[in-house]
């Protein structure tokens, strides 16, 4: 994948509209290689649709570069408009034209691309039937938008967006309006059409799993800022931030204290086998405050009368029960388990955690309850010594 060459290059975009005090994109950089599928992940409002709508075209930025299959699209000195950048653009709400045929639909933009010369007249015919048949909608070429599911009226908005063969389609939440079993289905689907043509993608989603899903790399962002961009195993096992971690796994976390080569929690002490990357505090040597996320599925649950840990909720999720947990501060943890044990509302527990599993974020020094207490190597309190010691591989 690193060798093929960059379909799309963006060097410091930015992005700030009229009436607004910051950026909806801030010096976004990205680099896309040919047939890549990239997600961009993040919160409503982040900047996701407006750096796709700066690659279309639709949007103008105020700073960067932008190439496009190794030409300069956009720059200081040069502009291209979207006609004439070759993407297919596919939108959340299809933007199908109602009084047109499938085919005439699929066929409108080849037939302007006709009458401006960029191709032979002949081919608008073959090309928007070869895009119908791409997408599994041969035999409904004379149906009309209305006659059609909405899984299927997003397939012809694909068939139109991939029937010129662009070297990218830009899809914006393209599966958002679909109920969940037609948006599983016609994500993988998608996934499996543009990697059959060899086509890049960048398609926009603020749901965390159908980034993880599909696409081969996923661009968290926030505030305008792209906060990561690396595969999704990357992105979901070594979050760079705790936005990432929080936004991507939501996992848990927790305030923690150095103590002795560890970290308390009011959860327990965790050795350092506990912790998979702490370089990030740990080269701090005078950090002695951090945060220390806990994924739900890392969260084990023993059962233990004398726990300071109580259930207060449980969810069947079908595999798995999802566990609302109460600590003794009242700070609520989330725990995915098996359904082979099952907790009720009100059990005490303690917390079981594998070794490996915890990392550790840069934490505040302000946080109540820990910090008060000293500093200083103590012992570990006999009520945690408990925990240390599940932690201990
Ligand atoms: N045409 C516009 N004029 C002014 N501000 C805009 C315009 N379009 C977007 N914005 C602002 O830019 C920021 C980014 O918006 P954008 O639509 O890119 O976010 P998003 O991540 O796609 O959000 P969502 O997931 O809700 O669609 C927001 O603060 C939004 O209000």
């Amino acid at each position: 994948m690193q060798s093929a060459p960059a379909v799309l290059c963006l060097q410091q975009i930015t992005k700030q509209f009229e009436r607004s005090s910051v950026p909806a994109v801030n010096e976004a950089t990205l680099a896309l290689q040919q047939g890549e599928l990239l997600a961009l992940l993040g919160p409503s409002g982040c900047g996701k649709t407006t750096l796709l709508r700066l690659v279309a075209g639709f949007e103008k930025p105020q700073a960067g570069l932008i190439d496009l299959a190794g030409k300069q699209v956009c720059s200081d000195c040069r502009w291209v408009t979207p006609e004439q950048r070759s993407v297919g653009v596919v939108f959340q709400d299809y933007a199908l034209f109602p009084h047109l045929s499938v085919l005439d639909n699929v066929a409108f933009g080849l037939k302007q691309q006709a009458r401006q010369g960029e191709i032979a007249k002949p081919q608008v015919q073959k090309l928007a039937h070869e895009a119908i048949q791409l997408v599994g909608l041969k035999g409904f070429e004379q149906r009309y938008p209305h006659e059609l599911s909405g899984g299927q009226q997003q397939r012809v908005a694909l068939a139109r967006a991939l029937a010129p063969r662009p070297p990218l389609i830009l899809l914006d939440e393209p599966f958002s309006n679909l109920d969940v079993q037609v948006r599983l289905y016609l994500r993988q689907e998608v996934r499996n059409i543009l990697r059959q043509i060899g086509a890049s993608g960048i398609f926009v989603t603020h749901d965390q799993e159908e980034a993880l899903a599909i696409s081969d790399r996923v661009a968290v962002m926030r505030q305008g800022h792209i906060e990561q961009i690396d595969t999704p195993e990357t992105i979901y096992q070594q979050p760079a931030s705790r936005f990432v971690a929080e936004f991507v796994t939501q996992a848990n976390f927790i305030p923690a204290r150095r103590q002795g080569a560890g970290w308390q929690t009011e959860i327990g002490y965790f050795d350092p086998s506990a912790i998979s990357r702490w370089q990030k505090v740990a080269a701090n040597d005078r950090a002695v405050a951090a945060e220390l996320m806990i994924r739900q599925e890392d969260l084990g649950l023993e059962s233990d009368p004398t726990g300071e840990l109580v259930v207060r909720d449980r969810q069947f999720l079908g595999r798995e029960y999802k566990y609302s947990i109460l600590t003794p501060s009242a700070r609520l943890l989330y725990a995915r388990a098996s359904t082979h044990q099952r907790f009720s509302v009100g059990d005490r527990i303690r917390a079981a955690i594998s070794p490996g599993t915890l990392r550790l974020f840069p934490g505040s020094a302000a946080d109540p309850g820990l910090l008060d207490e000293p500093l200083a190597d103590a012992p570990i309190p006999t009520a945690t010594a408990q925990f240390s010691a599940a932690f201990r591989p």
